[in-house]
């Protein structure tokens, strides 16, 4: 099966957890983009629930799937955020902002009461870190910004290259913020949460793609099926 089909798989099964009524964050990404799909099938159907999207491609997919938009001042606590991910662990801390969304994603993740995770078996992982860890900043001060970064990962415990993200044109890759995206070639972060706070306390970044504590469940779809992976407290 299809890296892509195990992502529909993952959607799908998500949609168990939609109520009718609820105020859902939509994620952003090849994997959430089947879950708004289905969400817009559902919606056609008579299913009546309100959206936040986290990105403005999800917005442009939403809108076009029929699924009723709100921002979060109107609609400031959200029910459930369903997302994908670039890499999860099995407590389920994750990595996120492959596709440049990690600041709005983690807004509306925070103002949410849950957050389930959809995602192929690929993204399941020990030891979060092989996936380049984004890091999102102000253009302003960049270099310093950078060499701070570096830093931060360095006194983490886990030194690594940070990388501009560009564009396939060679141009900074712009986030919906207007803000750049740092990639952080870590190999393995042995402590995420001490990462998150060092990385949090550098004067220019904005976020950074380390979801600690936000994820409550993980519909993972692999070859032999999917499977639901549960944070103590759902
Ligand atoms: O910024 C993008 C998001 O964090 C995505 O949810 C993440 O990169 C996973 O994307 P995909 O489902 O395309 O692998």
């Amino acid at each position: 099966m299809s890296a892509d089909s195990l992502k529909r798989e993952a959607a799908a099964r998500a949609l168990d957890f939609v109520e009718p009524g609820m105020r859902l964050g939509l994620g952003t990404g090849s994997t959430a983009k089947h879950f708004v799909a289905l969400l817009g099938e559902r919606v056609r159907a008579g299913l009546d629930v309100v959206g936040v999207p986290t990105s403005e491609a999800t917005r442009a997919d939403a809108e076009a799937a029929g699924i009723r938009l709100a921002t979060l001042d109107e609609v400031p606590a959200l029910d459930l955020t369903v997302d994908g991910a670039d890499e999860i662990a099995p407590d389920l801390s994750a990595i996120k902002g492959g596709g440049g969304a990690l600041l709005r994603e983690k807004i509306v993740a925070a103002a949410s009461a849950r957050m389930i995770v959809i995602a192929d078996e690929a993204k399941w992982v020990d030891t979060l870190g092989r996936f380049p860890l984004p890091v999102e900043v102000v253009p302003f001060g960049l270099t310093p910004t950078l060499r701070a970064v570096e830093a931060a990962a360095q006194a983490a415990g886990c030194p690594g290259p940070a990388r501009l993200r560009r564009t396939a044109e060679g141009h900074a890759f712009v986030t919906d913020g207007g803000h750049f995206i740092l990639d952080l070639a870590l190999g393995r972060i042995a402590d995420p949460a001490g990462l998150a706070d060092r990385l949090a306390a550098v004067p220019g970044v904005v976020e950074h793609g380390l979801f600690i504590g936000l994820v409550r469940l993980a519909v993972i779809a692999g070859a032999s099926g999917v499977r639901i992976e549960t944070a103590p407290s759902f």
